[in-house]
């Protein structure tokens, strides 16, 4: 099929997705703006992590489409930490190293290049000096940094979140935040689940808001001052908790 060179890299076109039976988003229709954080905002079991499925490919739609342009090596999704597994033996140098897997394939070795490039991610992250650290010894924040590297080391066009500042602590949400945000001032079109209104307001260029089986694509300040689509909505039922910024 051909890749559109034209329009935004992601756009959902009526898109309809189920959970078994159950259909949980319909009428889907939005673009994401490249270059932008777009946090994913609505209360629990809204559809968020079933919108992610669908973006990605994970999920077959029912009814609609995801029109995406970026090819599948510079897409990435960083799920919940609670749904990895990082108990297998791997250093954090190894897991951001993966990262250049999609384009360079998991079979071929490193180039010093590669290894340059990994040692530039980590140093970015503040992890150097956890290189050789097995995963499984890292705690929530330094292990959020490895998996940001990745995607780093991946050059990825398109990444989805799923709550990536959760248990970890403050200062890896500042380095993360810089991080993702320069990568979205860089080109890279950004998803992020959020349930935290400060973070809403720290990070996001827009909002896309999931209520009712509906995606409704709003700015940060209208659902910061507490007017959602269907207005007026307070944060807490998009299922946002922190004081609102308004
Ligand atoms: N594998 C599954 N099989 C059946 N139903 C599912 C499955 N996964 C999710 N659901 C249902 O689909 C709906 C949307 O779930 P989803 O996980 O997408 O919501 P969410 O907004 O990400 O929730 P949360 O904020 O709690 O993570 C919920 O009613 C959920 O119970």
């Amino acid at each position: 099929m051909a890749t559109p060179t034209e329009g935004p890299r992601l756009q959902l076109d009526d898109l309809q997705l189920a959970q078994g039976n159950r259909t949980v988003l319909q009428h889907v229709d939005g673009a994401f703006r490249d270059g932008a954080i777009t946090a994913l905002v609505g209360a629990n079991g809204t559809g968020k992590s079933t919108l992610i499925q669908g973006i990605m490919g994970l999920l077959k739609p029912v009814a609609g489409r995801v029109r995406c342009r970026v090819s599948k090596e510079r897409r990435a999704w960083l799920p919940q930490q609670l749904a990895l597994d990082l108990t297998f033996p791997m250093s954090v140098e190894e897991l951001v190293m993966t990262g250049s897997w999609p384009s360079h394939g998991a079979l071929k070795g490193y180039c010093a290049a590669h290894y340059r490039r990994g040692r530039e991610v980590m140093a970015r992250l503040g992890i150097s000096h956890l290189a050789h650290r097995p995963l499984g010894e890292l705690s929530g924040g330094q292990r959020q940094r490895a998996l940001i590297g990745r995607t780093l080391m991946q050059e990825a066009e398109l990444l989805l979140l799923d709550e990536p500042f959760a248990n970890v602590d403050a200062e890896t949400v500042d380095v993360l935040t810089t991080v993702l945000r320069d990568m979205a001032d860089s080109g890279a079109t950004l998803i992020v689940v959020l349930h935290d209104t400060e973070q809403l307001a720290r990070l996001a260029d827009e909002v896309v808001v999931l209520s009712h089986g509906h995606a409704h694509w709003t700015s940060t300040e209208a659902v910061l001052k507490g007017h959602g689509p269907a207005s007026p909505v307070a944060p807490m039922s998009l299922g946002l908790s922190g004081v609102s910024a308004c």
